[in-house]
This record gives structure tokens, sequence and C-alpha cells, in this order.
């Protein structure tokens, strides 16, 4: 199967239902520590937006996450101005500090009771690797979350899928990949270049980020 153009029967009718009902503008969420942001979680943005059609994704960087307990060691400040260098250059990806802004442990209901009153008319798609999709069901008010947000899952290499609720599976290439192998590379001088944009590359080692 070939999972860059390949698109399940189901996952094409569930797309063609929603497409016939949209309203407003589809927005992809794409939440995440991004500690920092690599190239697996650009992939699965854009992998989602243009095979459900979605008009944007935003990324939204979190404050304190819900489920992390070791210390980021990194301010909000760089993660968000990492992101920002790693999404600049695609005019569909924006990213959101709401949750910065917001401050505390960073709620994803929150975000889209927030999102759902001020923009009504749109559709929020939100966007996850099946690590999070296996345990969306511990997540606060998570039924009630997936009422408000169409769900979307991305494979994750090593996360086999074990949804709880109804979503929309899309297909993009298994990345084996994540902020801590990076953080891991990083601190123990072994190359992160191709694993995270160049700029993003370049910020690390111009700040000194993830050394020790
Ligand atoms: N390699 C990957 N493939 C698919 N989805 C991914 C991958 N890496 C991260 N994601 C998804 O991106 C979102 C944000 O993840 P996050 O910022 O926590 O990155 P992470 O790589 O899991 O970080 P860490 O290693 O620090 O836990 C989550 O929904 C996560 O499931
Ligand atoms: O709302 C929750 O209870 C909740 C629990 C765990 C994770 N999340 C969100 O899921 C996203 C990915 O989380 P993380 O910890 O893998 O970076 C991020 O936006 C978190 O705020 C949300």
């Amino acid at each position: 199967m070939d999972s860059l153009v390949d698109f399940s029967k189901e996952t094409q009718v569930k797309v063609q239902t929603a497409e016939s009902q949209r309203k407003g503008k589809q927005i992809g969420i794409m939440g995440g520590t991004f500690n920092p942001v690599h190239m697996a979680h650009l992939v699965a943005a854009e992998q989602a937006m243009t095979k459900l059609h979605l008009d944007e994704v935003w990324f939204v960087p979190d404050n304190i996450p819900p489920h992390k307990d070791a210390p980021l060691n990194v301010s909000a400040r760089d993660r968000a101005t990492m992101l920002d260098l790693a999404t600049r250059d695609n005019p569909r990806f924006r990213v959101k500090l709401l949750e910065l802004f917001r401050g505390g442990v960073s709620y994803t209901i929150d975000t889209i009771h927030y999102l759902t009153k001020k923009a009504p008319e749109n559709t929020y798609y939100l966007i996850m690797g099946s690590d999070q999709v296996n345990s969306l069901h511990k997540w606060k008010n998570a039924e009630e979350l997936a009422k408000l947000a169409t769900l979307v899952g991305i494979r994750r290499p090593g996360y086999p899928q074990d949804p709880q609720y109804s979503m929309i599976w899309v297909d993009a290439p298994d990345i084996r990949l994540s902020s801590t192998a990076i953080r891991r590379a990083v601190s123990t001088g072994i190359s992160i270049r191709y694993l995270v944009p160049d700029k993003v590359r370049e910020y690390i080692e111009e700040k000194g980020l993830y050394r020790d």
C-alpha cells in the first residue's frame, strides 16, 4: 500500500459525507508541546490538510502539557519561535499562541470551547498521532471533545491504532521520530539535519538548546 496516495474506502466515504455538510472554514488543529517541532509533525499536518481538503492547519503549542511530567527545560517563547520558523513558508500553516496566552495547564477542551465560541461557523479537526488517539479517553471531557471536533488520527510507529472514539484516519508515511529523540541527539552531539527544518536546527545551535 502506498501511504502517500492510498486513502481507505471508509475514509473516502467519511470525507465525502463530511464535505457535503461543510460550513465555514475547515480548520485543522495540531496541538503539541513541540519541544522541538520536527518533520513528522509537519508531514502529519500537511497530509491531513491536503487529504481532508482543509483550509488551514493551526499549530497550537501547549503551555503546560496535561500529561507530561518531565520539565520542558526550554521556554515557551523558544518553542513558539521554532514553530514559527518551521511553518513560515507554508501559507496555509498558522501558529496560534492561545494556550500560551491562556496560561496554566493546556486542556484541549478549553481551546475547542474558545474556538467554537469565537467562530462557531468553522469546523475544527483535531489532528493527533496514534499515541494520543490511544490515550484520548483520559483527556479532560473527552466525550464532549469528540462531539465538538472531528478527530483525525495519524498512525505513529510503535503505537498500534486503538481508538475509543469515531475518527478519520489519514494515511501518512510512517516516521519514527519524536522530540525526545531530537533532544537526545543534540545532547549527544548527533546530527539532526533533515530531522527538523534547517531554520529550526540553526536556531537550536545558535541558542545552545538541548545541549544538556
Ligand atoms: N512521528 C510521529 N508520527 C505521527 N504523529 C506524531 C509523531 N510525532 C509526534 N506526533 C504527534 O504530534 C502531536 C504533538 O506531539 P508532541 O509535540 O508531543 O511531539 P513528540 O514527538 O511526541 O514529543 P516528545 O517526544 O517530547 O513526547 C501529537 O499528536 C503526536 O501524537
Ligand atoms: O485535554 C487534555 O486532557 C489533554 C491531555 C493530553 C494531551 N492533550 C493535548 O494533546 C496535544 C499533544 O500533547 P503532548 O503532551 O503529546 O505534547 C497537546 O495539545 C496537549 O495539550 C490534551
